[in-house]
């Protein structure tokens, strides 16, 4: 893509979202911010995001959705961020659970473990790469005092991530700007540290992604990850595997799920030296990481877990989803609503078949760390 077509995606996307999401889009959460949506950019945005999921599995669909990849991530985070705020909070990724654990300490914990793993430390200048409305960011932050860079390319996730910043009073640690991570804006050799959780998932080429990060990652430098793929158990001849591979690619937005191997190799493509890969799914916790999305109560934790898990269980989902159903027919929720909550239904139903099977894995870890020399400089 050319800069001045680039800039042009930019700024038409940005209007976009202005139009969808209103002025003080930022402000707004859950059912308010649902509700006060335009109903023909609505209409518009879940017809973007759901275009390229009309059942077709052959080559040219696939390489519709990976050749659209901006607009339709772009499409499909307008469209579920409120869902997902409501349902998850404000960090958008899975996490491991330990007995006797609550759901905010054990997302916290897999946030601070990435941190630990990419060796962040106090003052480094840090890149979150799809950082979603900054949950992580925040933690991190917290965490280690080091400074965060969000790349999102989503406008009201971006509105959002700065508001949560300034209301927790981070905002001199972080900030948070429109890219994306295909093609990235920053200087060669910016960053201390980069991670990126659950959100590379969404590139239609995975070492074009990393090469990118290898770009801007200083010498010396570490890349954390938690990467979404299909574990080595997956094959893509198997039409039951190939099922549950297009649930969790049409329920979230992603153009294609790629396996265990492609992503190792797209890292040692980039340039990287893997110093981890290790499934962090792999093993036989008590609890699993899928169970708020089972329904099953045995699993809950805590009490206060409770109206997480209501509304993460098949049961909360089928209320939500009857609400929003009801709320479409009269006219108070824009037109689409519905085709959203079905997509995000068979994300659930696709990433709890895919962790009960170990097909697939939402925390492939990843560390890589660029060389200090690299061959062109000997
Ligand atoms: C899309 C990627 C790469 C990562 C997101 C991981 C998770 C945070 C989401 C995956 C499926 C989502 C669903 C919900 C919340 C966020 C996820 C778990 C809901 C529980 C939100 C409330 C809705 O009524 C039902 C959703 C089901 C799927
Ligand atoms: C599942 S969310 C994870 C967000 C965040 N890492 C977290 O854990 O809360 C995936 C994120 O990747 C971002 N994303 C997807 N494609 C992108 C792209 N091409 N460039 C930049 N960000 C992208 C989305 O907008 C979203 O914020």
């Amino acid at each position: 893509m050319t800069e001045e077509n680039n800039q042009e995606l930019r700024r038409r996307q940005a209007e976009f979202s202005k139009k969808l999401h209103g002025e003080d889009s930022a402000t707004k959460t859950g059912l308010k911010a649902f509700l006060s949506k335009d109903k023909s950019a609505q209409k518009e945005a879940v017809s973007k995001y759901l275009k390229h999921w009309d059942g077709k599995v052959d080559t040219e669909a696939e390489n519709a959705r990976l050749e659209d990849y901006n607009e339709s991530t772009h499409a499909y985070y307008n469209v579920v961020t409120d869902f997902y705020e409501y349902g998850w909070g404000s960090s958008f990724h899975f996490c491991r659970f330990s007995k006797g654990e609550n759901f905010n300490a054990a997302m916290a914990r897999h946030e601070h473990y990435l941190a630990y793993m990419a060796d962040i430390k106090a003052n480094d200048l840090v890149l979150d790469v799809g950082c979603g409305v900054g949950g992580p960011a925040r933690e991190i932050v917290k965490f280690t005092d080091c400074n965060v860079i969000g790349l999102n390319n989503n406008d009201y996730q971006i509105e959002k991530a700065k508001w949560y910043a300034k209301k927790t009073g981070l905002q001199d640690k972080m900030d948070f700007v429109k890219g994306d991570f295909m093609n990235m804006d920053f200087d060669e050799n910016t960053f201390d540290k980069v991670y990126a959780i659950e959100a590379t998932c969404h590139a239609p080429d995975l070492a074009k992604c990393y090469s990118e990060i290898y770009k801007v990652l200083k010498p010396g430098g570490r890349f954390a990850v938690y990467e979404w793929v299909m574990t080595e158990n997956y094959d893509e001849n198997n039409e039951a595997h190939r099922k549950v591979a297009y649930e969790i690619e049409l329920g979230d937005g992603i153009p294609k799920m790629f396996k265990v191997e492609v992503a190792k190799d797209a890292l040692v493509k980039a340039g990287f030296n893997v110093l981890v890969d290790k499934d962090l799914a792999d093993n036989d916790d008590p609890v699993p990481w899928y169970y708020p999305l089972t329904g099953d109560w045995k699993y809950v934790q805590s009490l206060g877990d409770l109206a997480t898990f209501f509304r993460t269980s098949y049961l909360g989902r089928k209320f939500t989803s009857s609400m929003v159903s009801l709320m479409e027919k009269i006219g108070v929720a824009p037109e689409g609503s519905c085709k959203v909550t079905e997509a995000l239904e068979q994300a659930a139903v696709g990433l709890v078949a895919g962790g009960k099977s170990k097909l697939f894995t939402p925390m492939m870890l990843f560390v890589a760390e660029k060389p200090l020399q690299t061959d062109t400089d000997q």
